[in-house]
């Protein structure tokens, strides 16, 4: 735990926050739905997930933030000492949307326009994914990119406890560098970021300081990795 607490005190700007503080977390930061979609056919949009006694299970964290700010780079690096899955629903998006099933013109379509895809599409992601982990023995989790609406937020409170919740924050102009700075390999299909931030402190704000998260020597040599 204490590589944990070293890893978090790193993070430019962390908030800790009890499960109770979720909804009001991102109050500000509700971004307009997606028109809805009748998916009644293939979803039932409820969150399955039993609730167990803490010392039953392991962590229950939820990382929130902008894009870009780093959610997924520091979510995977503590699940993998942890010993807890890394549940992205960006990912589950991104999984459903290669499946070519029956949502994934639709998702391609909401997901192309930058809009969310709908709380009953995600809600059964999610849920479908807990419960393959379940299945396969998992024990608790670290989500990342869910909760995005009071709904969600409402929703995950109601049927589990979350421990923790991270809002992790970064300037503006950092975060759009960040943005443009992504990039995923083509050989090993992982995500890197070619941005390098070194930005002065101003205002009483301290200084940042991020180095590139580069791919591995052997898919740089290639010089091929894109968007
Ligand atoms: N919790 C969510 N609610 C609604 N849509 C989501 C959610 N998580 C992911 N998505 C959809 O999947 C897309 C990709 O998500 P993500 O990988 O988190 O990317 P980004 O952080 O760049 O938005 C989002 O743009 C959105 O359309």
């Amino acid at each position: 735990m204490a590589a944990v607490a070293r890893l978090l005190k790193r993070t430019s700007t962390v908030s800790y926050m009890a499960s109770r503080c979720l909804s009001s977390a991102f109050a500000s930061e509700i971004t307009p739905q997606s028109p809805s979609y009748d998916t009644s056919s293939f979803f039932h949009p409820k969150l399955d997930f039993p609730r167990k006694d803490p010392k039953d299970r392991n962590v229950q964290w939820v990382f929130l933030g902008c894009p870009g700010v780093g959610k997924g780079t520091y979510a995977s690096r503590l699940c993998n000492l942890l010993g807890v899955p890394h549940i992205a629903t960006g990912d589950l998006v991104r999984e459903e949307l290669a499946s070519s099933g029956p949502l994934s013109e639709q998702l391609s379509e909401i997901v192309n326009q930058g809009k969310l895809v709908s709380d009953e599409i995600i809600i059964s992601l999610l849920s479908k994914r807990l419960a393959a982990g379940e299945a396969k023995g998992e024990s608790g989790f670290i989500l990342d990119g869910f909760p995005r609406t009071i709904k969600q937020a409402e929703i995950l409170e109601g049927v589990t406890d979350i421990d923790l919740v991270v809002n992790l924050k970064l300037r503006e102009e950092v975060l759009l560098e960040k943005c443009l700075g992504r990039r995923i390999c083509s050989q090993c299909g992982g995500n890197f970021n070619v941005a390098s931030i070194n930005m002065k402190g101003e205002n009483g704000n301290p200084g940042i300081i991020m180095a590139p998260l580069l791919p591995p020597a052997h898919c740089m040599s290639k010089a091929d990795y894109s968007f």
